[in-house]
């Protein structure tokens, strides 16, 4: 579908140098309370017991979010948020169609959100291929974080991505992922036992099997080892969700959007916007100063 409405698209990553230079601390103050907003609305939206997404956690990670937001929407041209996707590097221990474990490091689709209302217009492919194309990847290339049903019809309608290798963590990657490695996939000695790998392959939302496991007897089903090509919808682990009417408009954009009006940038904008506030992803990356193994998932 193509989107008619002035759309603008701001790219936020809270660790970066520049960002803590902001000239306005009340710019950045309104951006986390975005930040943790959208993670709110996200986690409400998958049935996860808590936020994945918040301003905290991104301040001690190298995640990049990238938020759609409608410049021309009510009240007073003062904009909407429409959604948000997050992706960060992570190092993996990924199986092939052999079954051998490859380490990895690609870019990974860590939580991805579009406002109820707007869901279906065609917001989150628009967002989806600023992201691709900001990050210079190709849809193939990267492994999703424990990936709705929804996230995973949108992928398959969008970018033909169907066949998944099976994996033993909660990461999904989609055929042709092997072909595209840069640098390419280190093989390790065959097969190992799962713990042995869990470390690496922590998905970001491992913690949210704490909160909502259920207590004693109710916890008793036998755990899957691999998961299924299309992996069951969150709320089969989390219950339904309760219907609820259409949800009002999530943030309060009166308070919050009033110093962002990206579109075209101004100077204190400028650091956020995705024109590069810090090098480029691969710049980016190689910035890192801990292991990736010890930063913080969330
Ligand atoms: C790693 C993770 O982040 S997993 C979590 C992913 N996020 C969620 O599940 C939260 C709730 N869902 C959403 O926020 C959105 O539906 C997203 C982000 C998955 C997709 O954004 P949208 O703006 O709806 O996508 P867009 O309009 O570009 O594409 C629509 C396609 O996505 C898929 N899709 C979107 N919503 C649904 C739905 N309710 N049921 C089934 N498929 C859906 C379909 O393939 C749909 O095409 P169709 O309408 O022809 O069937």
């Amino acid at each position: 579908m193509w989107l008619t409405r002035p759309f603008c698209f701001l790219t936020i990553t809270l660790r970066e140098e520049g960002v803590y230079h902001l000239e306005s601390v009340d710019l950045q103050q309104q951006i986390m309370t975005i930040i943790d907003e959208l993670g709110k609305a996200s986690a409400k939206a998958q049935n996860l017991s808590a936020p994945i997404t918040s301003a905290s956690r991104m301040q001690s990670n190298r995640h990049v979010v990238y938020i759609l937001k409608d410049s021309s929407g009510r009240p007073a041209g003062k904009g909407a948020i429409i959604g948000f996707i997050k992706v960060g590097y992570k190092k993996l221990f990924v199986l092939d169609d052999r079954e051998a474990h490859n380490e990895v490091e690609p870019l990974c689709i860590l939580d991805f959100y579009i406002h109820e209302s707007v869901q279906r217009h065609g917001h989150g492919r628009e967002l989806f291929q600023y992201m691709l194309q900001k990050e210079r990847v190709e849809p193939h290339q990267l492994a999703i974080d424990r990936p709705s049903q929804k996230l995973l019809k949108f992928l398959n309608k969008h970018y033909n991505l169907e066949t998944t290798v099976p994996q033993v963590n909660n990461f999904v990657i989609f055929e042709g992922f092997f072909a595209h490695q840069h640098p390419p996939a280190r093989k390790l000695p065959p097969k190992r036992a799962e713990g042995d790998i869990k470390p690496y392959s922590s998905s970001d939302r491992e913690f949210l099997k704490v909160a909502v496991e259920p207590p004693w007897p109710l916890n008793r089903a036998p755990r899957r080892a691999t998961p299924p090509a299309h992996p069951p919808p969150r709320s089969s682990s989390l219950g339904n969700s309760p219907e609820r009417g259409p949800l009002r408009p999530f943030v309060p954009e009166q308070e919050l959007l009033r110093s962002l009006r990206l579109c075209p940038p101004h100077p204190t904008a400028r650091l956020l916007l995705a024109a590069d506030p810090g090098g480029s992803p691969a710049q980016r990356r190689r910035t890192s100063s801990l292991p990736r193994s010890e930063e913080s998932r969330y």
